[in-house]
Order: structure tokens, then C-alpha cells, then sequence
């Protein structure tokens, strides 16, 4: 991606967050395509919904960021087309499982069960065909945007838009997130009580 200046974070976040209907019940996530679209079910809502910018996680064309929430992975199946969906990266610990003809990434699946965050699948609101999903509650990662060809001097107004939108900028994890994650590791450390 290339920095033409504008500040495009999403167009989930560019004109402000919608909040979410309480007691969204899930629904279908569909590909971009114009026909065989592959089709995935998600139950129940979303949750820890954020805008990230790392690398790795897939943005509509122009956005800065992508906007990523997790669901449990035993809540989510693939209704339509599984036969287009590959492994984007089959090293990374997330494996996105992206669609081959229009480069969506329908869900990312950790399979390593020793992770923090086994069990929950990682997935794209804005590909609900229904309304009411979780909003974002923050922003991850947000320094890795300049990985993506962001110029560094933009980071002050991508910092600030964030904030203005209400999105506290990590350039990790939330901090609940990142305490999850380490209280699972000193668990099986056994420096904490499981
Ligand atoms: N600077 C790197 C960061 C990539 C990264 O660590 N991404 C996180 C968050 S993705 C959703 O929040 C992660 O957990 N990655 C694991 C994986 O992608 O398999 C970059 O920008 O690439
Ligand atoms: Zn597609
Ligand atoms: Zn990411």
C-alpha cells in the first residue's frame, strides 16, 4: 500500500463507529465475489472487535486498517464454496483462510492448542450480510501500519483520528488482551496458579 496522504482507516470507522445491537445473534459472512461466493455462519456475536494494523490481517482496498473480531471456533462453519477458500500463510499462527478468487480472508483458525487463543477464530464483521455485530473497542498494532507503507509523520494524526473515534491506539494488544496472554504463559510456566 502506498501513502497517498488521505486517512482512510476503514469504512467501518471513516464516518463514525455504529454501535451494535444488543443480543446480535450472528449471522453470514460472505466473499466478495460476484457468484460462488463461499458463505461461512458464525453464532452468537462477536467479541474483543478492534481495528488492527498489522500486516498480515486483510483490509478492503485503500483502508489502513482492518477490522478484526474473534468468535468461538465451534460457533462458526462454512456454508458455501469451502473448495475456494487456501491457507494464506500456513506458517503464521493464525491461519487465514482466504478466498481464491476475490482475496477475502473469511476466517484465520489457530491450531496450535497451546496458544492463549485457541478456540476462538478470528473473522471480518463488515462481511456480516446482517447488521448489529459488537462495534470496535480499540486499536491494535497500530506503529505496524508504517509496515504497510505508512509514513511515519502521519502516525500522530492516525493516533489522534483514533482516539477522536474512540478507539484507545495499542501498538499491541489492549492491555486486557495482553494480560491474557501472559497469564496464560506463567500458568504453564507454573509461576501462576492455574
Ligand atoms: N508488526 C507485525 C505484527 C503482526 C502481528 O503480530 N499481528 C498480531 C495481531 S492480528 C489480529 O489482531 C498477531 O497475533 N499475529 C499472528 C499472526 O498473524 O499469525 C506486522 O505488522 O506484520
Ligand atoms: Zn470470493
Ligand atoms: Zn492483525
Amino acid at each position: 500500500m502506498s501513502d497517498t496522504g488521505e486517512l482512510h482507516l476503514h469504512p467501518l470507522l471513516d464516518h463514525g463507529i455504529k454501535a451494535g445491537a444488543p443480543g446480535f445473534a450472528g449471522g453470514t459472512l460472505a466473499c466478495r465475489c460476484e457468484r460462488d461466493q463461499v458463505t461461512v455462519r458464525v453464532e452468537g456475536d462477536v467479541a474483543h472487535n478492534h481495528a488492527c494494523g498489522c500486516t498480515k490481517c486483510w483490509k478492503p482496498e485503500g483502508a489502513i486498517f482492518s477490522v478484526v473480531a474473534v468468535v468461538p471456533r465451534n460457533k462458526l462453519k462454512v456454508l458455501a464454496h469451502a473448495e475456494k477458500l487456501e491457507v494464506v500463510d500456513p506458517a503464521a499462527t493464525i491461519q487465514r483462510h482466504a478466498c481464491r478468487g476475490c482475496g477475502v480472508h473469511m476466517f484465520g483458525r489457530i491450531e496450535n492448542q497451546a496458544h492463549p487463543f485457541y478456540g476462538l477464530d478470528f473473522i471480518h464483521p463488515e462481511l456480516f450480510r446482517e447488521h448489529g455485530a459488537a462495534a470496535p473497542e480499540f486499536a491494535a498494532f497500530v506503529s505496524s501500519v508504517i509496515e504497510s507503507g505508512v509514513r511515519p509523520d502521519r502516525m500522530p494524526a492516525i493516533r489522534g483520528r483514533l482516539k477522536q473515534l474512540g478507539l484507545e491506539p495499542y501498538d499491541c494488544l489492549s492491555p486486557p488482551l495482553m494480560d491474557a496472554i501472559s497469564a496464560h504463559v506463567a500458568k504453564r510456566a507454573g509461576v501462576l496458579a492455574a
